[in-house]
């Protein structure tokens, strides 16, 4: 398991600059050992405004081969204000050169079973070697309960070890039906990032990352077991912390 880097910044428009430009070297990176794509998972939530707002603003940004997964998705049609996917493409996907075909979207029409077998389908064939995919980087957020993904706290579904995409249909954060990766695959990531912002995220986020009584949560559950993990903060978020943090000066890279 590779080290954890917990990293505050003193506001959350500092935070999407150097996310964005973490996302924009990791990128490169990928493409200069592997050559043929970068793969990018991506979450919902706050983290659409934000990646929406700084990546297009990264200086020759060039996306035409990346490749775009989402780490977990609301079973609606994407012209629904719930829909991940309708909403990157309205913030992020419409302002930069990604190829359509490179986005590895849920069929929303289906059944949510059908929904996640399908989507695990065309997982496994963009990752036509891997047995189960190993992304470049996942971005997670994290909520208030301490749930990443559609997992959520006491959930059977953080037991998962056969499926790479679950379906749930019991989401306590609305909407109801949702399919999320599981956690063998969270964890098989080259790169994770959680983004926390807010005061609201203070309590859990001393929970997950200073440890606290009861069942783990399930942000807590991720621990890449080859890739590195990053925790990007703000200070309202990081306030109740007490153990060591990275303070990065304006501008750094990561
Ligand atoms: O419902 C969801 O919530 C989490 C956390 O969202 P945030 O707005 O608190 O950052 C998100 O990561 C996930 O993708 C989404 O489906």
């Amino acid at each position: 398991m590779s080290e954890r880097r917990v990293v505050v910044f003193s506001s959350a428009a500092e935070l999407g600059a150097t996310l964005a430009q973490l996302v924009s070297s990791r990128a490169e990176k990928a493409l200069s050992t592997d050559g043929s794509f970068f793969s990018l998972g991506l979450s919902g939530g706050s983290l659409v405004n934000i990646l929406g707002k700084d990546l297009p603003a990264v200086q020759n940004l060039d996306c035409s081969k990346w490749l775009i997964g989402f780490c977990d998705e609301r079973l609606v049609p994407f012209n629904d204000a719930e829909s991940t996917y309708g909403l990157y493409k309205n913030h992020l996907f419409s302002k930069i050169n990604i190829p359509e075909n490179r986005i590895l979207a849920i069929d929303p029409s289906l059944p949510v079973d059908e929904c996640a077998d399908d989507y695990a389908g065309k997982l496994r064939k963009a990752f036509s070697t891997q047995q189960i995919p190993v992304f470049d980087m996942l971005l997670l957020g994290m909520g208030p309960d301490g749930h990443t993904c559609s997992l959520f706290p006491n959930h059977p579904l953080l037991q998962e070890i056969q499926r790479t995409v679950a379906p749930i249909t019991d989401s306590p954060k609305p909407p109801l039906q949702r399919v999320t990766m599981t956690l063998p695959v969270v964890n098989a990531a080259r790169c994770v990032v959680f983004v926390s912002t807010g005061g609201s995220k203070a309590p859990v986020l001393k929970q997950v990352l200073e440890g606290g009584e009861g069942p783990a949560l399930p942000a807590s559950l991720v621990t890449p077991s080859q890739g590195e993990l990053f925790w990007l903060l703000d200070e309202p978020a990081a306030s109740s912390l007490t153990s060591q943090v990275e303070r990065p000066g304006p501008g750094a890279k990561l």
